[in-house]
């Protein structure tokens, strides 16, 4: 009976129904424990981990047994792909299954920030009425700018298409005649990425971190950014520069930002500090790709490519 280990959170239905059969240890606090997950892995066939398990060195030696890794999520930086080929392991990455998700925080961050109207509550319970004070922006004719045109990009074009955005995006992997250019919701301008930064009322960013990417919205990026845009941060932390981001926000240069994901997650007390204060800025952790429906949707791709990989279809 092939043995898995889960140790970070998923789906318990997708273990019930799609791993119905397999000794399988579930334990989402594994992660944490070092120790306890080198144990749980010798004589382990898969692995299944979210973004937080490091799947390399110590951890690979500990799991001889190892053929599988299940991805619940998109990014690979967590995994070290090289060595797990190397070893004959599987990586199944749950391509797909959150696009939804992502591209819904990003038009939900934009249409907040561009409005800005919703931090009002306490002042109306109070009795103030600060109508001029919240005269916000309308997300309809604004230009998006997306960095990197990769799925999650495209199901963000699409939700931002049918809101009246002009969507342009910026990706040197994709051919000029690639048909993505021109999806049926509306064609994608083509752009370089000093005039997609020039010239987006609302920038998002949508690549892997990479040492191609790692800083690649810096201070002077932001600077090139129009006075009152948005940047949205819902790829990976290190392409953005956390601390320059806070500096054009306090500086009244950017309009609004919404950081997801972080150089260093969760924040420390100094990380942390650097955002103190700082106005029209969203932080969540971590969370624009993990909604309610998505951890059911990457669950069940996740735990099916284990179980196709192990014993076939
Ligand atoms: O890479 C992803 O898909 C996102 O970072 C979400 O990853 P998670 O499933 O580990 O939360």
């Amino acid at each position: 009976m092939p043995k898995v280990v889960v140790s970070e959170f998923m789906d318990e239905a997708a273990i019930a129904t799609e791993l119905a059969g397999f000794e399988t240890l579930y334990d989402p606090g594994l992660v944490d424990r070092p120790g306890d997950l080198a144990e749980a892995l010798r004589g382990a066939d898969a692995l299944i981990v979210r973004n937080r398990t490091q799947v390399r060195g110590a951890l690979l030696d500990s799991a001889a047994d190892l053929k599988v890794v299940g991805r619940l999520g998109v990014g690979l930086d967590n995994i070290d792909v090289d060595a797990c080929n190397q070893r004959g392991i599987a990586v199944y990455p749950a391509t797909g299954a959150n696009d939804g998700a992502v591209a819904e925080y990003v038009i939900a961050s934009a249409m907040l920030l561009l409005r800005g109207a919703y931090g009002a509550t306490g002042q109306v319970v109070e009795g103030a009425w600060p109508r001029n004070a919240l005269m916000g922006r309308e997300i309809g004719g604004k230009r998006l700018g997306l960095v990197g045109f990769g799925a999650i990009a495209r199901e963000t074009a699409r939700r931002a298409s049918a809101l009246g955005m002009e969507v342009s995006a910026h990706d040197p992997f994709l051919a000029p005649g690639d048909p993505a250019w021109t999806p049926p919701s509306g064609p994608v301008i083509r752009r370089d990425l000093a005039t997609l930064i020039a010239q987006s009322d609302v920038l998002s960013l949508h690549v892997p971190l990479t040492e191609g990417t790692r800083g690649l919205i810096d201070g002077a990026a932001i600077a090139r950014m129009p006075k009152g845009a948005v940047l949205i941060n819902a790829a990976r932390g290190g392409v953005v520069d956390e601390a320059a981001v806070a500096a054009a926000l306090k500086a009244g240069h950017l309009g609004g930002a919404a950081l997801d994901v972080f150089d260093r997650e969760p924040l420390d007390a100094q990380t942390g500090a650097a955002f103190a204060g700082v106005p029209n800025l969203i932080l969540t952790p971590h969370i624009a790709g993990v909604t309610q429906e998505s951890n059911v949707r990457v669950s069940a791709v996740t735990a099916k490519a284990v179980r196709r990989h192990l014993i076939g279809p």
